[in-house]
């Protein structure tokens, strides 16, 4: 018997299927990053695409189709954010069985495009398909505005680490919809519909960022493909995660309905989805409101936590 998906788990997967795409001289930066971008005869594109299916990514008794609109649109732009560039458009395939009410295609297609409109972009096309599960296959597109991409892999030895936007709320979410609670409420809304901070991406790009990436399936591991790409370490300190309250209240109520939560921390370290912008500066970068140091890039490899290699935590989804 070979080895399967399932054996070699999705980064594995993610390898060996892009080792078979020789990239031509129209590629600027190809597969391995948040998004790639393409040479077009007047300039460039940034290209990405991710796809969410039902059970996997949404459930249809805890996200409205609006939800899943928002989430579907929000998860693209924000790898377009990730590399520096600003969104310009999204292109939405939809697979989905003969019984979806149209009242569902219509709330999902209105929160693509307000979420869209949220990032400076339009839906500009799509394609639709019958399949047993609802899928969606989005594709989004952006511009870098004369910027150089921020990369995985540029992240050097002295580089400090800062993140915009939140952490672990939408795992949380998560972890309550799971546990059947209503509260509170600002974790949910994250899971269901996150916000990733759209302008920092460019932003960081004009202040020098030299490596950044979106948060989808944990800090930690989403820091390690910096950390692999660039060949360097990075040194978290916990204690310079910023301090979330509403975190606080989720665990407190997690635990109250018997289960036993994970601290606040272990959310911000291994939660995913909240599509922060995580980046690596050059030392001494002043970073404006809304960023929060929270680490190093020092010699070596992998990520740690106040020292420690955390435990493995974040997504995979042939893990
Ligand atoms: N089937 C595939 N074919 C080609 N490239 C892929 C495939 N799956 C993933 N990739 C590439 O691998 C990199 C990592 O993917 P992923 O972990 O999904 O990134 P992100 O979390 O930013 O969406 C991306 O550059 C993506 O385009
Ligand atoms: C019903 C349900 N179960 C579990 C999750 C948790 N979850 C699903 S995918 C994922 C990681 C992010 O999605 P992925 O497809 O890996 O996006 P990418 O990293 O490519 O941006 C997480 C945390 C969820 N959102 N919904
Ligand atoms: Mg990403
Ligand atoms: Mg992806
Ligand atoms: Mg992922």
């Amino acid at each position: 018997m070979g080895s399967t998906i399932g054996d070699i788990g999705e980064f594995g997967l993610i390898a060996r299927v892009t080792a078979k795409f020789p990239q031509t001289e129209n590629v600027i930066i190809g597969p391995g990053d948040d998004a790639a971008v393409v040479r077009a005869a007047d300039g460039r594109v940034v290209a990405t695409t991710d796809l969410l299916v039902e059970g996997r990514h949404f459930r249809r008794d805890w996200s409205s189709a609006r939800d899943v609109g928002h989430k579907a649109a929000a998860q693209n732009l924000a790898d377009v954010a990730a590399m520096g560039a600003r969104p310009t458009a999204l292109l939405v395939g939809l697979a989905a069985p003969p019984d979806l009410p149209t009242a569902w295609t219509d709330e999902l297609s209105e929160g693509l495009s307000a979420e869209c409109a949220l990032a400076g972009a339009a839906v500009v096309g799509g394609d639709v398909v019958r399949a047993d599960t609802v899928t969606l296959a989005i594709t989004a597109l952006g511009d870098l505005g004369g910027r150089a991409a921020v990369r995985r892999d540029g992240a050097r030895p002295g580089d400090l680490v800062a993140v915009n936007g939140t952490l672990g709320r939408s795992a949380a979410g998560l972890a309550l919809l799971r546990a059947g609670a209503d509260g509170p409420a600002e974790c949910l809304a994250a899971h269901r519909r996150p916000r990733p901070p759209y302008p920092e991406g460019p932003r960081a790009a004009d202040l020098g960022a030299t490596a950044m990436l979106d948060v989808s399936d944990g800090l930690v591991q989403d820091l390690g493909h910096v950390a692999a790409a660039s060949g360097v370490a990075i040194a978290l300190r916990e204690e310079a995660l910023p301090a979330d309250p509403v975190l606080e209240e989720a665990v407190r109520v997690l635990a109250g309905l018997g289960a036993a939560p994970p601290r606040a921390a272990a959310f911000m370290l291994a939660g995913g989805e909240d599509h922060a912008m995580a980046a690596a500066f050059p030392a001494g970068t002043r970073l404006p409101a809304g960023w929060t140091e929270i680490g190093a890039v020092t010699e070596g490899d992998g990520v740690t936590v106040d020292g420690a290699v955390p435990p493995r935590g974040g997504w995979d989804h042939f893990g």
